[in-house]
């Protein structure tokens, strides 16, 4: 449903989405992870139609993407978004006279479960707030493809914990393509399906969650036993400690025996890990 074919973006002479070639069909949630900076704004972007490409093509359900075209079955929500100065309720009522479908009834049920006050104007919002009701309108969406943008960004623990579970209600009620970029990996891998990383402007890795928690593992143990043990795996990175070392390993899974420890690698240290090296898929 969504395909990007050659996409590049360039800002002046720096590129911030280099070559970009990626297929997007099945409804389920999408986590694009990427350091500050790595483009997934300009990605989520291009694919709703507010950024135009340099080079290459963005296609929409067959349909090619850009400023004077952009597709209807895109919902984007950005955490910078300001709406007017409406109350919550009329920004809510504005939303579905826009949007075919609108599920007004979980909108409602969203408020209530985030403690907002609907008749509250918009602009007396705090800033978490504020993000609260652009995502309520996100997840209310019934189009087939929404895109957000560090939606967590400004949330609590028990405010993000309240967001995972209503983007899980959400594609329940009503089966869509979500793609959420985030820095938070681990927390939203308990729900994403799939995981999208942009480095430098660059598509880095595709991977469904379970396979990449699946190949990500620490072994420790005497260097030399490690050496022996991770030999041709795709190595990430490695910590020498004296005679001892952990090496980060993404790859298909070796047995532990007496001499070395494997250790499940958490998503957020892979990430921190990939980004400073290479992969090899
Ligand atoms: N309107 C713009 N004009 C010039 N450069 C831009 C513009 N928008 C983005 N960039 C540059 O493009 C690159 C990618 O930016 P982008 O906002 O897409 O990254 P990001 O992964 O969303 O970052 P963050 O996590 O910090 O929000 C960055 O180098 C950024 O400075």
């Amino acid at each position: 449903m969504i395909q990007l074919n050659n996409l590049t973006k360039k800002y002046g002479k720096a590129n911030a989405l280099s070559n970009i070639n990626i297929e997007i069909n099945e409804n389920k949630i999408y986590c694009l992870l990427g350091e500050n900076g790595a483009g997934k704004t300009t990605f989520l972007r291009t694919i709703s139609g507010l950024t135009q490409a340099t080079k290459g093509e963005v296609l929409v359900n067959g349909l090619k993407v850009n400023k004077l075209s952009m597709p209807e079955i895109v919902c984007f929500v950005e955490e910078r978004e300001n709406h007017i100065n409406l109350k919550i309720k009329d920004l809510i009522s504005l939303a579905a006279d826009f949007q075919d479908g609108f599920d007004t009834e979980f909108a409602d049920d969203m408020i209530k479960k985030f403690n907002l006050n609907p008749d509250k104007k918009f602009k007396k919002l705090s800033f978490g707030m504020k993000t609260m009701v652009n995502t309520i309108i996100g997840l209310a969406s019934t189009n087939k493809i929404v895109l957000f943008d560090e939606p967590v960004l400004g949330f609590d623990v028990i405010m993000r914990n309240k967001f995972y579970s209503l983007l899980e209600e959400s594609i329940a009620r009503h089966p869509k393509i979500i793609i959420v970029s985030t820095h938070l990996i681990d927390e939203i891998a308990k729900i994403a399906e799939e995981i999208i990383i942009i480095h430098k402007g660059e598509l880095l890795l595709r991977s469904n969650i379970i396979d990449l928690q699946d190949k990500c593992y620490s072994v420790t143990g005497i260097a030399s036993d490690v050496d022996k043990a991770v030999m041709g795996k795709n190595i990430i990175n490695v910590h020498d400690i004296g005679k001892f070392k952990t090496v980060n390993v993404y790859d298909t899974r070796i047995e532990e025996n007496d001499r070395i420890q494997i250790s499940n690698e958490g998503l957020q240290d892979f990430f921190a890990n990939l980004i400073g090296g290479e992969i090899n898929e």
